[in-house]
């Protein structure tokens, strides 16, 4: 049959299982025999497989980008599972990155998945993503977005990064053209004052924003390919969910001349990032102020509350946690008093023993409600409710 149909523009590439897995996408005009190829010829990595990372790798990986990086050195955990979809109850205790490449492979096998079992740092960044066309963010703390953004912007690679936390959701491509950095939007770090794990989050919203970022890697891949030929605008896109959904997208301004990492004065090099640790990381966090120099409290471990519980039970006990997580599980002797109201509480004396789920915010509260109350012996509990389970009551359920 040489010569006699013609089905792939003279570009032998794709074979004729790829034709039938990709054709329902391939015959849009948008994307048609070339755009597929584009894809099948780009390179992505992506850095976090979480709970964005997995819907983002998934529909990647489907839609038949040819070379996939999983960068994460977490194993699954069984509080992963109601968001991070490529793990299952079976998996639990292994290398995420492993995890997802089984799934991904089967997926789609014609995918060439490479896996990086370990955590992106200033020393394994650069070497990782030279090897890349298309960065995505996937992470979920504040170092390693600078991070990134910063290898990136050396590399001149485009990232696409997203973030989530309970009901709402943001994405942003950044160092893509004239478009920003993620240093040009947010110069300096912030202090952070939430994540998933304190403050909870959805699955279908950090799939939703996972699956976004696959989105624009498809675009993206496409754009820069040449196949998609519209002018980049660049853009931050906001989702908020909770009566009603809502999708908003504001224009936001390229370049910065004042950026430290991708203006003309830049000081974020190759060099500094990777041999200044210490100076590079006040670059990327910042130390909530009030935790700074802080004088020490007084601690006590799960096994001596339980003693206290024992022998003191009139004694003033606090659980300074949310009230809809004291509603999960309590300790009957604890008392429900968020950190919000811990501030109006002045009238406390004798012991008074303050207990959270991780032994953090409970500290916070101390400080606070000794300087409230200079006559009370106020004092929290080592790794909170969590070390009560471990060390005191393993049926106590972990959250
Ligand atoms: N420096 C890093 N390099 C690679 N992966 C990272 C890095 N920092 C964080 N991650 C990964 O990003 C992912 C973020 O996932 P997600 O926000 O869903 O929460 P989690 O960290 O798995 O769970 P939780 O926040 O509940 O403990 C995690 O798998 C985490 O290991
Ligand atoms: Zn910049």
């Amino acid at each position: 049959m040489e010569n006699i149909s013609n089905y792939n523009d003279g570009q032998a590439t794709l074979t004729g299982e790829e034709y039938a897995r990709y054709g329902r996408q391939m015959i849009m005009p948008e994307i048609g025999l070339p755009g597929q190829l584009a894809l099948k010829n780009s390179s992505v990595l992506i850095i976090g497989v979480g709970g964005l990372g997995c819907p983002a790798a998934q529909y990647i990986t489907a839609a038949g980008i040819g070379t996939i990086g999983l960068l994460d050195g977490d194993v699954v955990d069984k509080n992963n599972l109601h968001r991070q979809v490529l793990h299952s109850t079976s998996k639990e205790g292994m290398s995420k990155a492993e995890s997802a490449k089984q799934y991904l492979q089967d997926l789609n096998p014609n995918a060439n998945i490479l896996t990086y079992v370990e955590y992106a740092s200033p020393q394994n960044l650069f070497e990782i993503i030279s090897a890349y066309d298309i960065v995505l963010d996937c992470t979920d703390n504040q170092f390693t977005r600078y991070l990134i953004s910063d290898v990136c912007v050396w590399h001149g690679k485009p990232l696409i990064s997203a973030s989530a936390l309970q009901f709402e959701g943001q994405l942003c491509v950044y160092n893509y053209r004239n478009g920003p950095c993620y240093r040009c939007m947010f110069p300096n770090p912030t202090p952070v004052v939430t994540s998933c794990s304190k403050s909870g989050i959805l699955g279908p919203v950090v799939g939703t924003m996972g699956t976004m970022q696959a989105l624009e890697t498809i675009k993206l891949a496409l754009h820069m390919k040449g196949i998609n030929k519209e002018p980049f605008v660049p853009f931050i896109l906001l989702f908020h969910t909770f009566r009603f959904p809502q999708w908003k997208h504001i224009r936001i301004r390229s370049r910065q001349q004042s950026c430290a990492a991708c203006g003309p004065h830049k000081m974020l090099t190759r060099s500094f990032i990777e041999s200044s640790p210490s100076e590079y990381a006040t670059l990327c966090d910042a130390v909530p102020k009030t935790e700074k120099n802080l004088n020490p409290i007084k601690r006590i471990t799960p096994r001596e509350l339980a003693n206290l519980i024992r022998e003191s039970p009139s004694m003033t006990f606090l659980d300074v946690r949310e009230p809809v997580q004291y509603g999960i599980c309590n300790l009957p002797s604890f008392k429900n008093v968020p950190l919000s109201e811990v501030y109006s509480m002045n009238d406390l004396s004798g012991k008074v023993c303050v207990i959270c789920r991780s032994g953090n915010t409970s500290q916070s509260a101390v400080r606070t409600l000794q300087e409230l109350n200079p006559g009370a012996e106020i004092f929290d509990v080592i790794s909170g409710l969590q070390g009560w389970s471990k060390d005191v009551d393993p049926q106590f359920p972990l959250y």
